[in-house]
C-alpha cells in the first residue's frame, strides 16, 4: 500500500522533471555510439612511449593526449597562436580530424545535469535522480506483486493498454533506470564532495634541469612501463618550464616524471572512490560500452511512455473508483461492504451494491478490504474482490486474509463476490481464499461464492437477483458500466443461416464508421448496445480485425434475448451503436508457431478472424465443429477458400446432427491425439472459442494429450500458449 502510493505521487510530482531527464538523457545516450564508430583499434600491447612519440612526430605543438572511454585518442595542441582537438591514429599518430566532443549544443548537457541553474539546478537534478531511484524500486516491487512474484514476472501481462504498455516497459527497463540513477546520485555526491575521489594535495614535484636537452618519450621511465592501452590522460611538459613534469593519469593511478633524467618522480595509486566513480560514469553514460549505451538511450527514452501512462493510469483509476454518498460510520452500520481492486472497476460494482443497499434502507458502510473490521451491529457483510498474478490480492489487500484470521467470527453473514478473469489460470483465486479462510474461521455464508468473468454486468444482475432470493426484498442494482465512446456502425451485409435447431444465425458485416474506432483485431469484442438498454452492452466477439475495413461479428437468435433479436432484425443500411472492448487474452502473437484452434457452433467466428489475418501462411489447424453442414457450418465456404489460399493448412469438421457427422469436435481432437501432440511439441499456441461444456470436454482431451508429454494444460496456460474465450 505505502509503495503504491509512494509510487504515484512521487511519479505524478517528480515525473514532469524526470521527463526533461528522459528526452536529454535520450540524446546524450546518442554520443557514445557516434564516438564509438569513430574510435581507431588500438595495439594492446603498444607502449605509451612509442605512441607519444608518433603524435610529437605528427602533432609538433601537442599538450596533452586524452584516451577517451570510447577508444579515441584525442591531442590537444596550441599551434600558431590556435589552440585545436584532433582525433589521431594510434597505430601511426595520423591526424584522422578535428574533434568535436558532442554534436549536440553544450545546453542539452547542461539541460540535463543542471537543469540550466547551475548550483540549485545540480540539487534538483540529484533530488529527481533519488525520486526516479524510488520510483523504480517501488516499481519493481509493484510489479513483483501485480505479477505474482519472480517466477510470474515474465508471464503474459494483461490489463488495459496504458497498463500493458506500464508494466511491459517497467520490468525491462526499471532496473537499467534504477542503475542510472544510482549511478546519478554517485557522481552528483562527488560533485558536491560528498565523496572525496582523491586527495586534494598534489605531490611537490618537479624537473631538474641538467643542462642538457628533455629526453625524448622512450627514454621516460614512467612512460615505457605503461601502454597506450591504460592511459586516460598525458600532460606533456611545456617546452619552456624547466620545472614542468610529464604526468599521466590511469585508471589505476597518477604519475609524475622528470623530463631531463626520464625518472618517475611520484606515483599516486586510484583509491575506491576514485574507481567507483569510473564505473558510475560508464554506466551512467555508456561512453566506451557503445551496447550499453544502445540500452541506456532506449531506457532514457521510456521515461515519456512511462509518465504518460502512469499518468492515464492514475487518471482511469481515480475516475473508476466512486465517491460514495452516506458512507454510515462503520460501528453503526448494518451492512459493510469490502472492496479489493488494482484496478478499480470493482469499486463500480461495490457502488451500485451500496446505492441499492440503502435504497432498501439500510445502514451501509464501503471500504478498503484491508481495513476489515465487522463490529457488532454489522448484520451482512459483503466482500468484492478481484485477483491479481497467480491468484494473488490486489496489492492493497495483501495482509487481508492475516487480518481476517485475527478477528473472530460474529453474527454477521457473510457473501463473497470474486471479479476475475477465466483466461488467468486461477479464476477469482483470491476470492476463493478469502471464501475458503472464512468458512473455515466459522463465518456464516449469506450466500454462496460467486465469481464474475471479464467484469460482466449480466453476471452481477444474476447474483443480484439471488441475493433478492436471500434477503426476500429486491435489491435495486443498478450497475453502470463505464462505456467507452460510442460509434455509429452500418450494416454492409449479412448472411443468414437456419440453424440446426429453430436457432438461426447471421454474420454481420458492418462498414467502418467515419467517427474513430479504438484498433481492434479479430477476438477482441465489440460491445453493442441493444435498443432500450442503455447501461448493459452485450458483447460478440470479432470475426475482423480493422485492417480488414470492416467490423464482423457472428450473432445467433437466443430466443427471450434482448439484442441478438435485434440484431437479426437489422437491414442493410440499418446502423446501430457499439464499441470495441479490447481482449488481450485472447490475442495471437505474431511469432510463426503453428496454432491450433479449436471452436464451435458460432465460437469459429474470433478463429475465422485469425484466419482471415493470416497473409503470412503461419501454419493453422483448424478444429471446428457445429451441428448440420447445410445449416449451421458458419464461414464454411471462406474457409475453403482461405486453406486453398494457404491461410488455413488443415480443416477438420464435425456435424454432430449428421450421420456420419463425426461427433463433436473433442472427438476430432481425440482422433488427432497424436498430431496435435506433435504440434504442441513444435511450441503450437491453442485458442479455443465456444460454449463452456464444449470448452471443458475439449480441455479434458487435450489434458489427455499433454499428460503423454509429461506436462498439463495449467502448464500450457502459464506459458501462455492456451487461451479460450467462452460464453
Ligand atoms: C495483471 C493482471 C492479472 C490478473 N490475474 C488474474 C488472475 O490470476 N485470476 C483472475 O481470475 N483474474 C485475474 N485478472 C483479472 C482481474 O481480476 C479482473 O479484470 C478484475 O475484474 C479487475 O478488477 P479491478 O479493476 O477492480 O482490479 C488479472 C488482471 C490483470 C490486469
Amino acid at each position: 500500500m505505502i509503495w503504491r502510493f509512494v509510487h504515484r505521487w512521487l511519479g505524478l510530482v517528480a515525473g514532469t522533471l524526470a521527463l526533461v531527464l528522459g528526452i536529454t538523457g535520450t540524446m546524450l545516450a546518442l554520443d557514445p555510439l557516434r564516438n564509438a564508430v569513430q574510435a581507431a583499434p588500438t595495439e594492446s600491447d603498444l607502449p605509451l612511449a612509442t605512441l607519444v612519440e608518433r603524435i610529437k612526430g605528427t602533432v609538433p605543438g601537442a599538450e596533452e593526449i586524452r584516451h577517451l572511454p570510447s577508444g579515441i585518442f584525442v591531442v590537444y595542441a596550441f599551434e600558431d597562436g590556435q589552440a585545436q582537438a584532433v582525433r589521431v591514429d594510434p597505430a601511426d599518430g595520423k591526424i584522422l580530424g578535428d574533434y568535436q566532443a558532442s554534436l549536440l549544443p553544450r545546453w542539452v548537457k547542461n539541460l540535463h545535469r543542471t537543469f540550466l541553474m547551475d548550483d540549485p539546478g545540480r540539487i534538483t537534478a540529484a533530488m529527481v535522480a533519488l525520486a526516479m531511484l524510488v520510483l523504480s524500486v517501488s516499481g519493481l516491487l509493484l510489479l513483483l506483486r501485480r505479477m505474482g512474484g519472480w517466477r510470474g514476472l515474465a508471464g503474459p501481462v494483461r490489463g488495459t493498454l496504458p497498463q500493458r504498455l506500464h508494466v511491459l516497459s517497467g520490468r525491462v527497463i526499471v532496473l537499467i533506470l534504477a542503475l542510472s540513477s544510482a549511478t546519478a546520485l554517485y557522481m552528483s555526491a562527488s560533485t558536491f564532495e560528498l565523496i572525496t575521489l582523491s586527495p586534494d594535495t598534489e605531490p611537490e614535484v618537479s624537473s631538474q634541469a641538467t643542462g642538457q636537452p628533455p629526453l625524448p618519450p622512450d627514454q621516460i621511465e614512467l612512460l615505457r612501463s605503461l601502454r597506450a592501452q591504460d592511459l586516460e590522460r598525458l600532460n606533456l611538459p611545456t617546452p619552456d618550464d624547466p620545472q614542468d613534469t610529464w604526468r599521466v593519469v590511469t585508471a589505476q593511478g597518477q604519475g609524475w616524471a622528470d623530463q631531463y633524467r626520464g625518472q618517475t618522480l611520484a606515483w599516486e595509486a586510484s583509491t575506491q572512490a576514485q574507481r567507483l566513480y569510473d564505473w558510475a560514469l560508464l554506466l551512467h553514460t555508456g561512453e566506451g560500452a557503445w551496447l550499453w549505451a544502445v540500452f541506456l538511450c532506449l531506457s532514457a527514452a521510456s521515461i515519456p511512455l512511462f509518465w504518460y501512462t502512469g499518468l492515464l493510469m492514475w487518471w482511469q483509476a481515480r475516475r473508476s473508483r466512486p465517491r460514495l454518498k452516506g458512507n454510515s460510520p462503520l460501528t453503526q452500520a448494518d451492512s459493510l461492504i469490502f472492496v479489493a481492486s488494482e484496478g478499480g472497476s470493482t469499486w463500480g460494482f461495490a457502488q451500485a451494491l451500496h446505492d441499492a443497499l440503502k435504497a432498501m434502507g439500510r445502514q451501509v458502510h464501503t471500504t478498503s478490504l484491508e481495513n476489515w473490521r465487522v463490529p457488532p451491529a454489522a448484520r451482512h457483510v459483503y466482500i468484492l474482490a478481484a485477483t491479481y498474478g497467480e491468484g494473488q490480492p490486489p496489492a492493497h489487500a495483501q495482509k487481508a486474509l492475516k487480518r481476517i484470521a485475527s478477528q473472530p467470527p460474529t453474527d454477521a453473514q457473510v457473501a463473497v463476490l470474486g471479479f476475475g478473469d477465466r483466461q488467468f489460470p486461477d479464476f477469482c483465486g483470491f476470492a476463493n481464499a478469502l471464501e475458503h479462510s472464512l468458512r473455515e474461521r466459522g463465518w456464516q455464508p449469506l450466500m454462496a461464492l460467486e465469481r464474475i468473468h471479464q467484469q460482466s454486468p449480466q453476471e452481477f444482475a444474476r447474483w443480484g437477483r439471488a441475493l433478492s432470493d436471500v434477503l426476500g426484498q429486491p435489491v435495486p442494482l443498478a450497475y453502470q458500466p463505464r462505456l467507452p465512446r460510442m460509434a455509429s456502425l452500418t450494416l454492409l451485409s449479412r448472411q443468414d443461416f437456419p440453424g440446426a435447431a429453430g436457432q438461426p444465425a447471421v454474420i454481420l458485416r458492418f462498414a467502418l464508421p467515419d467517427q474513430p474506432l479504438a484498433r481492434f483485431a479479430a477476438g477482441d469484442l465489440l460491445g453493442i448496445l441493444p435498443p432500450g438498454e442503455q447501461s448493459v452492452p452485450r458483447y460478440y466477439s470479432l470475426a475482423s480485425g480493422k485492417q480488414d475495413g470492416f467490423v464482423e461479428i457472428c450473432v445467433r437468435h437466443t430466443s427471450g434475448g434482448v439484442c441478438s433479436p435485434y440484431l437479426h432484425s437489422l437491414h442493410i443500411g440499418d446502423t446501430t451503436q457499439a464499441f470495441i472492448r479490447p481482449n488481450p487474452g485472447f490475442t495471437l502473437t505474431g511469432s510463426r508457431r503453428p496454432v491450433v484452434l479449436i471452436g464451435a457452433g458460432t465460437g469459429v467466428a474470433p478463429l475465422a478472424g485469425f484466419i482471415r489475418d493470416n497473409t503470412r501462411h503461419r501454419p493453422m489447424y483448424l478444429y471446428y465443429g457445429t451441428r448440420d453442414c447445410k445449416r449451421d457450418f458458419y464461414f464454411g465456404k471462406e474457409l475453403k477458400d482461405w486453406q486453398t489460399q494457404g491461410h488455413l493448412r488443415e480443416l477438420h469438421t464435425t456435424f454432430s446432427r449428421m450421420p456420419d457427422g463425426g461427433g463433436y469436435v473433442q472427438n476430432a481432437v481425440q482422433r488427432d491425439a497424436q498430431q496435435i501432440r506433435t504440434l504442441l511439441e513444435k511450441g503450437a499456441l491453442v485458442r479455443v472459442c465456444g460454449s463452456r461444456p464444449m470448452a471443458q470436454a475439449v480441455k479434458q482431451e487435450l489434458d489427455t494429450i499433454l499428460m503423454d508429454m509429461g506436462k498439463s494444460l495449467a502448464w500450457l496456460k502459464e506459458n501462455g500458449r492456451y487461451a479460450e474465450d467462452l460464453f
